[in-house]
């Protein structure tokens, strides 16, 4: 009937009225979600295309390498929520999904180990904060693009989630000076002053963290928590006070209450730890000295082995230490080795489990192949040549030596201060093998690396850099068995680039002719 009436005709033009403008703010607000979406998608695929290029030397720099597993990680979450809106986002993320044994996703571990990563960068290397935002490295510039105060942000919230104040409050701050001249503003200012009050706080400065949080309220005087912070805040604040006024403590303690600081609690830490952390740390940097008793004393020589084995010409031998002994062979792996070597670990690679001897957890920032995947010398020619060569400089017996080892480490990896023998209380650490302990360590250099990555010896003030086709050698026994304290070493997080070594261990077993034992330590 709807037909008949005049009026009624002209409701209806009322109704399709409404409905035109519904679907075309419906198209309106697709179509800005498109656009924001192929906006994203041209910003990701630039980068993408410039990684593509030479994807080493664009992983190799740790800003690229972290923003990359965030791209996948923050980001992409970002854009799932938009594409789960609708069917055909449906079906495209499901086909993504089915894909998933040939696609590897990094997930929120990945990026808590690649921020946990650039941390330990940025505290080993003592790189400025807002340097590194800028995407410098050692005053040059290495990222393809600056952080943006979101990014900061990320960074700061990784750092809160993994219980590391102290890194959340320098990104905070990061991330609230940049986010004052960003003009299309990458995350809300409340978000930023939230963490970085409360990692204030968690730091002891409780007047500072009342202050971020009454300037966040400022902000957003709903924020319901940021309330409930600030009552709290105000509460520990009125306890010091009073806590201050009945005590007759030193006055150190009294002079940080006053601040508004609480004091510091003891961490456990032992200073021997400490110590040899910040030896650690300084011979990273390359600022280390060896003493000049060793220094002078010093030399380069050309060790001719031709003569004994009749296997290989004069090697470049570089002596970088006395007592213990340690040489660097120079040019001692040509590079078609190198790719053989690389090429028959790869397959095989594993995510790092390395133990910190201090925690006892497990590290998982460097990479390196499976224990099953040690390289056999009866599989490869060159493996084979490589062992003979080994047995050539240093003259001592292969048979009972450890297969090839291979490692590569990726951003920010590392190897925490160790021995490579087995103390007298783990003496059953190599029973298994029947080969007794290890004797000496050869350890390849399989690249250079851009920054960082030395091999150091904390209690000789040695650093050993990276140099492609170079080995280090060096006895972690004394003659009479003991394991030489001295030889305790490290590798120090990868700064620029990527870092190949491989390392052969040499046994006790099989040696007694070539390195004859002897009950006087100094006897070498
Ligand atoms: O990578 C390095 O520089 C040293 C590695 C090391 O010490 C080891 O694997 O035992
Ligand atoms: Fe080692």
């Amino acid at each position: 009937e709807v037909y008949t009436a005049m009026t009624d005709m002209s409701r209806l033009l009322t109704t399709e009225g409404e409905m035109i403008r519904a679907v075309e703010n419906y198209i309106l607000l697709q179509e800005e979600k498109l656009q924001k979406l192929k906006r994203d998608m041209t910003e990701m695929e630039r980068i993408h295309d410039e990684a593509q290029r030479s994807p080493d030397s664009f992983l190799g720099n740790p800003i690229n390498a972290y923003l990359l597993v965030k791209r996948l990680t923050v980001d992409w979450a970002d854009i799932q929520n938009v594409l789960t809106a609708d069917s055909m986002g449906r079906a495209m993320l499901s086909n993504l999904t089915s894909m998933a044994d040939l696609l590897r996703w990094p997930d929120e571990e990945d990026l808590s180990g690649a921020a946990a990563a650039l941390m330990r960068l940025q505290d080993t290397y003592n790189l400025d904060t807002s340097q590194l935002a800028r995407g410098y490295i050692n005053g040059k510039k290495q990222a393809y693009r600056e952080l943006t105060a979101g990014d900061c942000f990320e960074l700061g919230r990784q750092s809160y989630n993994n219980g590391d104040h102290y890194h959340t409050m320098l990104w905070m701050n990061e991330a609230l000076s940049r986010h004052e001249v960003e003009s299309n503003k990458t995350i809300d200012r409340a978000d930023i002053l939230e963490y970085l009050a409360f990692s204030t706080y968690m730091q002891g400065n409780v007047r500072q963290a009342l202050k971020l949080t009454n300037e966040l309220l400022l902000d957003r005087p709903d924020h319901q928590r940021a309330y409930g912070n600030k009552i709290y805040y105000e509460e520990a604040l009125q306890n010091q006070m009073v806590q201050r006024r009945g005590e007759e403590g030193d006055s150190a303690d009294n002079d940080a209450i006053q601040k508004g600081y609480t004091v510091a609690e003891d961490t456990g830490v032992t200073e021997s730890w400490q110590k040899e952390r910040r030896a650690y740390e300084k011979l990273c940097r390359g600022e280390g000295k060896i003493p000049t008793k060793v220094a002078y004393k010093l030399v380069c020589f050309y060790q001719n082995f031709a003569s004994k084995f009749l296997l290989i010409g004069p090697v470049r031998a570089e002596l970088m230490y006395i007592n213990p002994t340690i040489t660097i062979y120079h040019d001692v792996l040509s590079d078609p080795e190198i790719a053989v070597i690389k090429d028959l670990a790869t397959p095989r690679f594993r995510r790092a489990t390395v133990q910190n001897y201090k925690t006892g957890e497990l590290e998982t920032a460097s990479y390196r192949i499976s224990k099953s995947a040690w390289l056999r010398s009866e599989d490869s020619h060159t493996i084979h040549q490589v062992n003979s060569r080994i047995e050539s400089i240093t003259g001592l017996n292969m048979e009972t030596a450890e297969e090839l080892q291979v490692a590569n480490y990726g951003l920010g990896g590392h190897y925490e201060p160790h021995f490579d023998f087995a103390r007298r209380e783990e003496k059953d650490a190599f029973k298994s093998l029947g080969t007794g302990n290890r004797i000496a360590t050869f350890l390849f250099y399989m690249s250079d690396v851009e920054a960082g990555g030395a091999t150091v010896f904390p209690h000789l003030g040695l650093s050993l850099w990276p140099k492609k086709g170079a080995a280090a050698f060096w006895y972690n026994l004394h003659p009479n068995g003991e394991g030489d304290t001295l030889t305790r070493h490290a590798a120090c997080p990868v700064l620029v680039g990527t870092k190949w070594v491989s390392n052969k261990w040499i046994h006790e077993r099989g040696q007694e002719f070539r390195r004859p034992c002897d009950v006087d330590i100094n006897a070498y």
